[in-house]
């Protein structure tokens, strides 16, 4: 069975159970992990990329369970940009964009033409070539935001999983993003953890979460999914379409 696979996962984080018994294939196309605060959104997502391992339950990755998979062939098959992008030291964006390309590489092997292209193309699709020679603690929190990205795009790799990565970025690159993703989609499995619903919206398919389990699975678009959104939410979120789009509004009632 191709592409990825949560099965039972419970995972306990301290004293507390943080996702109950979850399972999920994850569907191909673009999925936007959405649900409140301490949801357990995060751990699912870390669960996926195998930064985390749950107490029972697993993830299979092409139906081989994940842990035995070599980290490196799960770094070659999973790209993964973390909720808090973490400063990487004197490197310029381009070297920082550059490490994106180690799990095919391994460590010792330079860089080929196709290597460059696929940087030089991350980096346009994640519009960071302005900054390419600067360091990324030189720079704001979107620009750092649009490095960090680039890093997980030029892993080329068949699962992009991405937890908030509309973080710092302006309305126009928000939606930038969207459209890549979109674009991405038709290739590539991507699944990013979203606070911003009208964005989530935009997606293929959505995964509501609350209190560590899944509510709901399905298209965007779909009107159960709309209904388990808007119990989860209750009446501070209202949900409108607009032409073909749906759109999520902060309801102040
Ligand atoms: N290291 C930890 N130790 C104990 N509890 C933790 C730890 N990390 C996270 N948690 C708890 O696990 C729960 C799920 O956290 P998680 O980060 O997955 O939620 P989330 O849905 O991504 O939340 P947010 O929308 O706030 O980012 C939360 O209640 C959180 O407090």
């Amino acid at each position: 069975m191709s592409g990825l696979h949560a099965e039972r996962l419970t995972v306990q984080l301290g004293k507390a159970t943080v996702l109950h018994d979850v399972t999920l294939a994850v569907p191909s196309g673009w999925t936007a992990i959405v649900g409140p605060n301490g949801a357990g959104k995060s751990t699912l997502l870390r669960c996926l990329a195998g930064l985390l391992t749950p107490r029972s339950g697993e993830v299979r990755l092409d139906g081989r369970p994940l842990a035995r998979h070599t980290p490196r062939e799960r770094a070659q098959r999973i790209a993964w940009l973390a909720q808090q992008g973490e400063a990487t030291g004197e490197l310029s964006s381009r070297e920082v964009v550059q490490l994106g390309r180690l799990p095919q590489l391994g460590l010792f092997a330079e860089p080929g033409p196709r290597d460059h292209a696929i940087v030089q193309q991350a980096m346009a699709d994640a519009e960071c070539e302005a900054w390419a020679e600067r360091r990324l603690h030189e720079l704001s929190g979107g620009e750092r935001q649009r490095v960090l990205l680039a890093r997980a795009l030029a892993v080329d790799a068949p699962f992009l999983l991405l937890d908030e990565p509309t973080t710092h970025l302006d309305p126009p690159h928000q939606v930038a993003l969207v459209r890549l993703f979109q674009r991405l989609a038709r290739e590539r499995t991507v699944v990013s953890v979203l606070h911003d619903l009208s964005l989530a919206l935009q997606a293929d398919h959505l995964v509501v979460m609350q209190a560590g389990r899944v509510r709901a699975v399905g298209p965007a678009g779909d009107d159960e999914v709309h209904a388990r959104l808007q119990e989860v939410f209750g009446h501070a979120l209202r949900i409108e379409r607009i032409g073909e789009r749906f759109v999520a509004i902060p309801y102040l009632d």
